[in-house]
C-alpha cells in the first residue's frame, strides 16, 4: 500500500557493493518497477540475506556496503531503517504470541493513525484481504503455518511499506501452500505498487515471480557473468 497521498513508485539499485573483509559478495545495479519483482538466487553464504539488510537498514558493520537505494528521489542508504519504510518478510512469521492476530496486524499501522477504531478497522480490513477475515481475535498459536505467513502479510501491508523485501518467506511451507501463497503476496504487491526483492532458492518462486532474476555467485568472485541480471523468462 502507497503511503498516503503518494503513488508506488520503480526501486532503483545503483552500484551496491557489499564487500566482506574486503571480499566483494555482491555488486548489482537494477530498476524494479513499481509492483514488479527482483528475484535473487544464489548459494548458502553469497549474501541474498545481507543485500535485503543492506536496503532495509541492519546490516551488520561487520561487511562494508555502498551504492544508492533509490525510490521516488530519495537515497534510502541515508535514511535510517525506521524512515525507509521497508516491508520484510522472513521465512518465520514471527507473530507476537501475547496478542491476538488482529492486535499483531493493528501494531503496524502507521502510529499517525491514531484512533483505535480506524487502526482495528484497517487490520481488519487487511486480514480480510488475506482471507482471514474472521480470525481477529484468534490466538495466534491457533494458527496454521499458512495462517500466520497471511497474518504476517497483512501485518506489512498495513504498515504502509514503500518496498516489499521478502527472505525466503515461503520455504517453509508445503507445496500447495506455497502456491497459494506467492500468487498472495504477488498479487498484493502489485495491487499495492510496490516492488519486490524476493530472496529465495526455489526455482519455482523465481517462475512465479516473474520479473527480474539476478543470480549471486558461487563464492562472490565479482564475476560479470554470476552478477549480470537479465530478464527471467516467465511463462506465467
Ligand atoms: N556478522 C557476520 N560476521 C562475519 N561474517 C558474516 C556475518 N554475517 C554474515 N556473514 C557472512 O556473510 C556471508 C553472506 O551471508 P548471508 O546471510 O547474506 O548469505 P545468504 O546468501 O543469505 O545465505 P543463506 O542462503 O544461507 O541464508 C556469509 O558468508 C556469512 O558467513
Amino acid at each position: 500500500m502507497p503511503m498516503a497521498g503518494e503513488e508506488g513508485s520503480n526501486l532503483m539499485l545503483v552500484g551496491i557493493d557489499i564487500r566482506l573483509k574486503g571480499r566483494c559478495l555482491i555488486t548489482l545495479s537494477a530498476e524494479i518497477a513499481a509492483g514488479e519483482v527482483l528475484t535473487v538466487m544464489g548459494p548458502s553464504g553469497s549474501g541474498k540475506s545481507t543485500l535485503l539488510a543492506y536496503i532495509g537498514g541492519f546490516i551488520d558493520p561487520v561487511f562494508t556496503a555502498m551504492g544508492e537505494v533509490r525510490i521516488a528521489g530519495r537515497n534510502l542508504a541515508e535514511l535510517p531503517p525506521e524512515d525507509r519504510h521497508a516491508g520484510i518478510l522472513f521465512q518465520d512469521p514471527l507473530l507476537f504470541p501475547h496478542m491476538s492476530v488482529g492486535a499483531n496486524v493493528a501494531f503496524a499501522v502507521p502510529a499517525a493513525i491514531s484512533r483505535r477504531a480506524e487502526r482495528r478497522r484497517i487490520a481488519t480490513q487487511a486480514l480480510g484481504d488475506v482471507g482471514l477475515a474472521d480470525f481477529f481475535d484468534r490466538d495466534p498459536d491457533t494458527l496454521s503455518g499458512g495462517q500466520k505467513a497471511r497474518v504476517a502479510l497483512a501485518r506489512v501491508l498495513v504498515s504502509q511499506p514503500r518496498l516489499l523485501l521478502l527472505d525466503e518467506p515461503f520455504s517453509k511451507l508445503d507445496a500447495p501452500l506455497r502456491s497459494q501463497m506467492r500468487q498472495l503476496v504477488f498479487a498484493r504487491a502489485r495491487e499495492a505498487a510496490l516492488p519486490v526483492i524476493l530472496v529465495t532458492h526455489d526455482e519455482a518462486d523465481a517462475a512465479a515471480a516473474g520479473g527480474i532474476l539476478h543470480r549471486l555467485g558461487d563464492g562472490g568472485d565479482n564475476d560479470p557473468a554470476a552478477t549480470g541480471y537479465r530478464i527471467w523468462q516467465s511463462a506465467v
